[in-house]
């Protein structure tokens, strides 16, 4: 579903050159899988996603996603790409502040749509994830964990391939973030949805079965394929205490990548 191969990405810093930020010799996703990305601020996992979705191109090596090469498009065709496969949460929702959360969900539906098919569309999708008594509420008279329910309603409802979230409860507290998160594995597994989630909250990284860690030096790690020592929890019990060791020397039979 995701390959990278050589990928490299720099910055051009005005008076200091090119920072380099990744390197990535080879990287491969499969289709379905929910993957966490964690690793130390300015690592560059945020840049990752945008490489993921088109926003940005790499400046060597290949992307190829649900078997688009990202890598030889034009920025027009990487941005059709993104509308149509792609669907992205952001850490801050992202709602329009004058559009009631049903207006909201429905800027990701084709303008072709006919109105009563995306009124139908819309209505199912705030009822599976709990707020139909809410859909025409403004983002400010909605909590942040309904703000956010409300911005993966508009990241899934075109049922994209693969759905990209960085830190999509960095804003919540504790106990929203665990539901968030659950309803968001919940909702990409019943859609077979490839799901990377960019996250500093190392309990929530536990929860998923499969976890790269980008460390310093853009080293990689995935416990890709490793027997899991919590046996069918999907739980690591080593890593939230661990994380000055990287995954791949933490206990994990992780393979190191680069
Ligand atoms: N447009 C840009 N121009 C120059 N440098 C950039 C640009 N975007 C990101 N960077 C730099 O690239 C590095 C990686 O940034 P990135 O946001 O990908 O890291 P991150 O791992 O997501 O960090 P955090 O966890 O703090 O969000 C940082 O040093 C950042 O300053």
């Amino acid at each position: 579903m995701i390959k990278l191969t050589g990928v490299k990405k720099q910055f051009r810093l005005p008076g200091e050159g090119k920072l380099p930020i990744l390197s990535v010799p080879e990287w491969e996703v499969e289709e379905g899988e929910q993957l966490a990305l964690i690793g130390p601020s300015g690592s560059g996992k945020s840049t990752l996603l945008h490489l993921l979705c088109g926003v940005l191109a790499p400046d060597e090596g290949q992307i190829i996603v649900d078997d688009v090469p990202l890598h030889a498009q034009s920025q027009a065709q990487r941005d059709r790409f993104r509308s149509e496969k792609v669907g992205i949460i952001f850490q801050d929702f992202h709602l329009m502040a004058s559009l009631t959360a049903r207006q909201n969900a429905e800027l990701a539906l084709p303008v072709k749509m006919p109105k009563s098919r995306k009124r139908e569309l819309t209505a199912e999708w705030f009822e599976r994830v709990g707020l139909a008594d809410r859909m025409n509420h403004l983002p400010g008279q909605l909590s942040r964990g309904q703000q956010q329910r409300v911005a993966m309603i508009r990241a899934l409802i075109r049922s994209p391939k693969i759905v990209l979230a960085d830190e999509p409860t960095g804003s919540l507290d504790r106990e929203t973030a665990e539901d968030v998160m659950r309803l968001l594995l919940e909702l990409t597994a019943s859609a077979n949805a490839t799901l990377l989630v960019v996250t500093h909250d190392l309990e929530l990284a536990a929860g998923f079965r499969t976890r790269t860690h980008i460390g310093e030096l853009n080293e990689w790690y995935t416990p890709k394929g490793a027997a899991h020592p919590a046996g069918g929890s999907g739980r690591d019990p080593i890593l939230p205490g661990n994380m000055a060791e990287p995954l791949g020397t933490s206990g994990w039979k992780g393979e190191k990548l680069g």
